[in-house]
């Protein structure tokens, strides 16, 4: 018999790194980074039908309104559709002064001058070159030792001093990025680096960008924190560098290697929309920066309108927001749980009555309204639901707000209908149940067949009507607070129904139908029952009418 041997044994644990006296664990994100969204190169290099022009001006002009300052637009040496997209950018006027457009490139000499003849025009640019450096990539794919490696981006940067050199109409910038620096030596990255300084020799006013990438993310979050604070102490000339951060998601910690990696002392931040990228995606954007805005601190990326930036991300990339992504997903602000439900809707209620702006409603970690989202899809019903839940459906969407002890015998019917039909219940549902319930559809035993409401000259309500139940008319009538009384007196003496009220209230309506006012009553039967009456009309009086009346036609339906 063979044993079978742990797949496990294929892997080793990543390395820790000689940190002494880590930093970055006490610090704290107190300003936006400088951002520069992927989208258009490693978010297009991933996906299955890279972007056409309409697509690629489509989502530039998104990240543009969004306020991306810094937009990798291409990789111009990958083919025509590229490289036009870009000239056809700089030439139609089409970047804004305050933005810089960047583009990647290999270390090679054709793929750099083309990516140059690319910009031709633009007032700005960056032009950003890779090598991978980790042991890996040397061995199996370059097959190079360390300093032909190093010799790789060194050529490079030479190429791009003499190409910016014959093009002094641009305002030149330069990235450089060890590839795979997550995974390589880090006194490897920072000679590469410092090798690429030398030939480029940027200042303090005019710094290079090094991007460290996790190329493809291999460790936990807190070692990336470590090998860049470990890089930002060691580099030479740290000053003339902006430091940029490029994660992947492969083990699911994107965003959290960016924002421990930012407080380890990086400036910049690159990333896509949503997390798209090679793989699992790169550090998402709109995550890390609305992260940042829940600890009150302005990303400077206006996310008001998601829904907005969700439709250009979809469209262009062919790919689906998930439901449940932070912020963006359709289901994120939503909960069908009762506790949940109960606990938000108490949250909506202090937060109206605060003095403050400060958010503090449970389960919501930013308010909907922020990213342009109402609250209507807060709550929604299915059989996990409570009676917070249905109460809010009715108020968002008929304005009715059913009084606190009423809920608990709405919840029944709501229970049952879930559990009848096993799936969500949307709002006309809800009214539906609500309707039958307590007998605003169906046939009624009793009814209110005539009705009118004036005024005394002192402005005390005058009511006065006519009630039927199978066919037998009687008149009611009241005054102000007698009304309720009288009704229930007619009840009792025409048709030998004896209720007695145990709660009532009312409040006016301003949504839902063209009714203004609602009235509950709960009653007692004969038999010790309780039944609950809801009267919606035109006039508080009517109202509380109807709402007699149906609750003695829940009492008729106890009767055996
Ligand atoms: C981590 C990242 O996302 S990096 C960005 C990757 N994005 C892309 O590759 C998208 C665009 N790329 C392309 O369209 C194509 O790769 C092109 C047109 C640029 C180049 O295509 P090709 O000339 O066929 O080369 P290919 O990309 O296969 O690269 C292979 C060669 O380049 C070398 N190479 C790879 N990366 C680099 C680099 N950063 N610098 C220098 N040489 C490199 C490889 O060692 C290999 O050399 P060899 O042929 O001597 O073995
Ligand atoms: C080119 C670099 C920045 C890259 O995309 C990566 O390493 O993932």
């Amino acid at each position: 018999m063979t044993m079978l041997q742990n797949p496990s044994v294929k892997y080793r644990p990543f390395p820790t790194v000689p940190l002494d006296n880590r930093q970055w664990p006490s610090r704290v994100i107190d300003k936006a980074p400088r951002w520069l969204s992927t989208d258009m190169r490693d978010g297009n290099q991933s996906l299955i039908d890279p972007m056409d022009a309409v697509k690629k001006n489509r989502f530039f002009d998104t990240l543009v309104k969004v306020g991306l300052k810094e937009i990798e637009v291409g990789f111009p040496a990958a083919g025509a559709t590229e490289f036009d997209f870009i000239q056809n950018l700089v030439r139609a006027g089409r970047i804004p002064d305050d933005v810089m457009v960047q583009v990647l490139t290999q270390s090679r000499e054709d793929l750099i001058r083309r990516s140059f003849e690319s910009l031709e025009g633009a007032k700005q640019a960056i032009v950003h070159v890779y090598n991978a450096v980790s042991p890996a990539w040397r061995d199996i794919v370059f097959r190079m030792t360390k300093a032909e490696v190093r010799e790789i981006a060194v050529a490079g940067a030479k190429v791009i001093r003499d190409e910016a050199g014959k093009r002094p109409g641009t305002d030149w910038h330069f990235e450089y990025s060890p590839e795979t620096f997550s995974t390589a030596e880090l006194d490897f990255s920072i000679e590469c680096c410092e090798a690429v300084m030398q030939v480029l020799q940027p200042t303090p006013e005019r710094p290079i960008i090094l991007n460290l990438p996790a190329t493809v993310e291999a460790a936990t979050a807190n070692i990336y924190a470590d090998q860049i604070e470990y890089f930002c102490r060691n580099l030479p000339n740290r000053d003339s560098a902006v430091i940029s951060l490029h994660t992947h998601n492969d083990r699911g910690t994107g965003v959290a290697a960016a924002e421990l990696g930012l407080m380890a002392g990086a400036d910049r931040i690159e990333g896509c929309l949503f997390g798209n990228g090679e793989r699992t995606g790169n550090c998402c954007l709109v995550t890390m920066a609305l992260n940042m805005y829940t600890q009150g601190v302005d990303p400077g990326l206006d996310f008001s309108d998601i829904d907005a930036v969700i439709e250009t991300v979809e469209y262009c990339n062919q790919i689906p927001v998930h439901q449940r992504h932070p912020y963006g997903g359709e289901l994120v602000f939503t909960a069908f749980s009762g506790s949940h439900q109960d606990a938000i809707k108490k949250g909506f209620e202090a937060h109206e009555q605060q003095n403050d702006e400060l958010w503090r409603v449970p389960y919501l970690p930013i308010d909907p309204a922020d990213l342009g989202r109402n609250y209507e899809a807060v709550i929604r019903v299915n059989s996990q639901s409570g009676k917070g839940g249905f109460a809010w459906v009715l108020e968002q969407d008929k304005g009715l707000k059913l009084p606190k002890r009423m809920q608990p015998h709405f919840s029944k019917a709501v229970q049952r209908m879930a559990d009848e039909t096993g799936r969500e219940l949307n709002a006309a549902d809800i009214w539906q149940a609500f309707r039958h319930e307590y007998h605003l559809s169906r046939p009624q035993h009793f009814q209110l067949v005539e009705y009118e409401e004036a005024r005394a000259a002192d402005g005390t309500r005058i009511f006065s009507g006519k009630v039927s139940v199978k066919g037998e008319e009687r008149s009611v009538s009241g005054r102000g607070n007698g009304l309720i009384s009288s009704v229930i007196a007619t009840l009792r003496d025409s048709f030998d129904l004896a209720l007695e009220v145990n709660d009532y209230s009312e409040h006016a309506l301003n949504k839902g139908s063209d009714a203004r006012a609602a009235a509950y009553v709960e009653c007692v039967t004969p038999n010790g029952d309780t039944v609950w009456g809801v009267g919606i009309d035109e006039d508080v009086a009517t109202a509380s009418v109807r709402a007699i009346l149906s609750a003695a036609n829940g009492a008729l339906d106890l009767q055996p």
